[in-house]
């Protein structure tokens, strides 16, 4: 796959696979293109060259949260919930209950902290249990605690045999992922060495 803006060409060979039960990450500089991988994989974006396929749902986090400040959690979760046609928020309230935050359940958005409002961004791309998921920079804004349980959500994810991708710029905590993959030059390689 291939991708320039206007002439700028920020990805000039990536070809990735998803394994089911596999949690990847990617990771790269800033401006390496990491965002710009996610959005085309997601659909928002579609690619200068390449395909992308799909097997089944997938949930996408984008790195900048998309709220609505005027809404509570609650509103946000009704609003998800009609849009994933799910029958109840059973799912979305085990994730809050993971994350720690569903004591601000009818709080207006507009007034909740940096990692609250991240933690809410998370949950509306997990709670229709997708098969695939795609999440950008995920965990910025966590406290210790919130990262370490983001990353036993993932596990449990992926045991359960979902496909885990973690885009970050730092290469933190790379004994938990199953395939490491680096975006440099606007190219993908398996980092071999880190992976598991
Ligand atoms: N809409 C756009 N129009 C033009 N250039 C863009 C656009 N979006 C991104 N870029 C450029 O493409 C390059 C890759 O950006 P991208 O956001 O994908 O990088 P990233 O790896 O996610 O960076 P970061 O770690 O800082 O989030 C950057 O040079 C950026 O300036």
């Amino acid at each position: 796959m291939r991708h320039a803006y206007r002439r700028r060409a920020v990805l000039r060979g990536v070809d990735l696979r998803l394994r089911p039960g596999a949690l990847c990450g990617v990771v790269g500089e800033n401006g390496a293109g990491k965002s710009t991988l996610l959005k085309i994989l997601s659909g928002e974006l579609r690619p200068t060259r390449g395909t992308v396929h799909h097997t089944g749902a997938f949930g996408y986090c984008p790195q900048h949260v998309v709220l609505n400040d005027a809404l509570t959690v609650r509103q946000h979760l009704e609003f998800f919930r009609k849009a994933y046609r799910l029958p109840d928020l059973r799912y979305a309230e085990e994730i809050m209950d993971v994350l720690d935050f569903a004591g601000y359940v009818d709080e207006r958005v507009g007034v909740l902290s940096g990692g609250t409002r991240q933690k809410l961004n998370v949950t509306l791309a997990l709670m229709h249990d997708p098969r695939v998921l795609l999440l950008d920079e995920p965990y910025q804004g966590f406290d210790w605690d919130t990262y370490q349980r983001f990353w036993d959500l993932a596990a449990r994810l992926r045991d359960a045999g979902r496909s885990v991708l973690v885009v970050s710029h730092l290469a933190y905590d790379t004994e938990r992922l199953d395939e490491l993959w680096r975006l440099d030059d606007g190219v993908l390689r398996r980092d071999e060495a880190a992976s598991a």
